[in-house]
């Protein structure tokens, strides 16, 4: 049964609606407007009522309107309007025409747009925000062109996909996590776990539990609990053995019996678990010179050098320099809000420089060099030159003077000033030196150097 609706109920069913209602005559001048036109609008039903159009423009209450084209064109419009509030507004108007087609009323919907527009500015700024984050994060990405880096990019995806051990050499700070990543990345065991683990970093004492995990109470200091080793947490994954060269000797006969056997045996116990992983192994040390020295199993290294990945220092990659050296810019520009750029001759100096720390200290120096540099530097050649304590140029000539002795005292107090400086310990002075931490120490006394640590 069909209910009739009275007019009243009418009023009643439009003071509901949740749009703005506008109602005038053929002429603009307003009939009615219901509760949310004024919720939305601000303006007050008195204010606009038997009032026409035309004339509230004229006040500036509507900064545009739609009636006075509806009016003309007889047709629906739709249009975004602002009110002098400084609410916008979607406005949907519609010409109501009798049977001869004579114009009779004009009816007008207002939607508010303001949490709308809100929510577009709102998802505008986290849109902005995202772009911001993502050229903030370093990317783990290996970035390189040049002809050095070739085979290595061909060497990675002839080998991803293989269960082989690959052994990654190169200097400190060259890629070789990057380019272990690379690896995981393009395998199949891509999404299943990838466990590093750094074995310089790892106090010998604590190394072999930390690898093979232990038993309850099997040692002093030991949890309670036991552990689970990284073998059985990279199970089916791929395990990362970096700087394996400073594994210790005792340790590394046993590592390789588990490598051969794939399954472990956890300290203080006697079961033996199973695993199946792919094992990448890295290291900044010649290994072989090492087994020279016996200071690396012979049997381990041939096990681990399945497929060897050399990765050239960054001073052979010249293309390279410059790509990272733009990428790191992007970066810490970013970072830290500012637009410096580099004087072409900038790259030029990268290109002669040594690199000892490589892609690590490159990326170190462009973000010092923003840091230090104002915000809409130019970095000049000479500029970068002081930030690498390079020597200006042609100034090695004036060391005629000098004394073959002092140029090598000279040279040398220079190569240890930086190494502490950038490494921060005689330790790390003397891996990236190549010589034993006693002869920093001694050479540091010597060339009066003052050590930090
Ligand atoms: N090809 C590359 N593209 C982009 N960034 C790189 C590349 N190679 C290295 N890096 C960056 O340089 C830094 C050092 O890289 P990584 O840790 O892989 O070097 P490493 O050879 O493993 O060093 P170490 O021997 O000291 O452990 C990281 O911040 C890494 O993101």
């Amino acid at each position: 049964m069909d209910e009739v609706i009275e007019a009243v109920d009418y009023k009643k069913i439009c003071d509901e609606l949740y749009d703005g209602i506008y109602i005038s005559d053929e002429e603009g001048k307003t009939l009615y407007v219901n509760k949310s036109y004024s919720r939305i609008t601000g303006l007050a039903p008195d204010l606009v009522l038997n009032k026409y159009v035309s004339d509230l423009m004229k006040e500036g209450l509507y900064k545009n309107a739609i009636t006075p084209d509806i009016i003309k064109t007889k047709k629906p419009i739709n249009a975004m309007a602002e009110i002098r509030t400084g609410v916008k507004v979607l406005i949907s108007g519609s010409p109501i025409l009798d049977h001869e087609g004579n114009l009779k009323k004009v009816v007008v919907i207002n939607r508010d747009m303001s949490d709308l527009l809100d929510m577009q500015e709102k998802l505008a700024a986290s849109q902005n925000e995202i772009e911001h984050l993502r050229k903030l994060q370093i990317t783990n990405n290996l970035i390189g062109k040049s002809d050095e880096i070739q085979p290595v990019i061909r060497m990675i995806h002839q080998v991803a996909n293989l269960d082989v051990t690959v052994l990654l050499t190169g200097e400190t700070g060259v890629g070789k996590e990057v380019i272990a990543n690379e690896i995981y990345m393009n395998s199949d065991k891509h999404g299943k776990p990838f466990i590093k683990v750094n074995c310089a970093a790892i106090p010998a004492s604590l190394l072999e539990a930390e690898l093979f995990g232990y038993e309850a109470g099997s040692f002093t200091g030991a949890s309670s609990k036991g552990k689970i080793g990284m073998f059985e947490l990279a199970d089916k994954g791929t395990l990362l053995l970096d700087e394996i060269g400073e594994m210790p000797l005792e340790l590394q006969s046993k590592l390789l019996r588990i490598i051969q056997e794939k399954e472990v045996t956890r300290v203080g116990g006697t079961k033996s678990i199973k695993f199946d992983v792919r094992i990448l192994a890295a290291t900044n040390c010649d290994l072989y010179d090492l087994v020279k020295k016996g200071k690396f199993r012979e049997d381990l290294y041939y096990r681990l050098n399945v497929f060897p990945i050399h990765i050239p220092p960054l001073r052979h990659r010249s293309t390279d320099i410059e790509l990272l050296a733009k990428h790191y810019l992007d970066i810490y520009n970013t970072k830290y809000g500012k637009q410096i750029v580099f004087d072409c001759e900038v790259y030029e100096v990268f290109k002669t420089y040594k690199w000892p720390g490589n892609i690590r200290e490159l990326q170190n120096i462009v973000e010092r060099l923003v840091i230090t540099s104002e915000k809409h530097k130019k970095i000049s050649a000479e500029f970068s030159r002081n930030i690498l304590n390079m020597e200006p140029e042609n100034t090695e000539a004036s060391t005629g003077e000098l004394s073959l002795k002092e140029i090598i005292e000279k040279v040398e107090r220079k190569v240890i000033e930086k190494a502490l400086k950038d490494y921060g310990s005689t330790r790390k002075a003397a891996a990236v030196l190549k010589i034993s931490q006693s002869s920093v120490v001694k050479k540091a006394k010597k060339l009066e150097i003052r050590i930090s640590d």
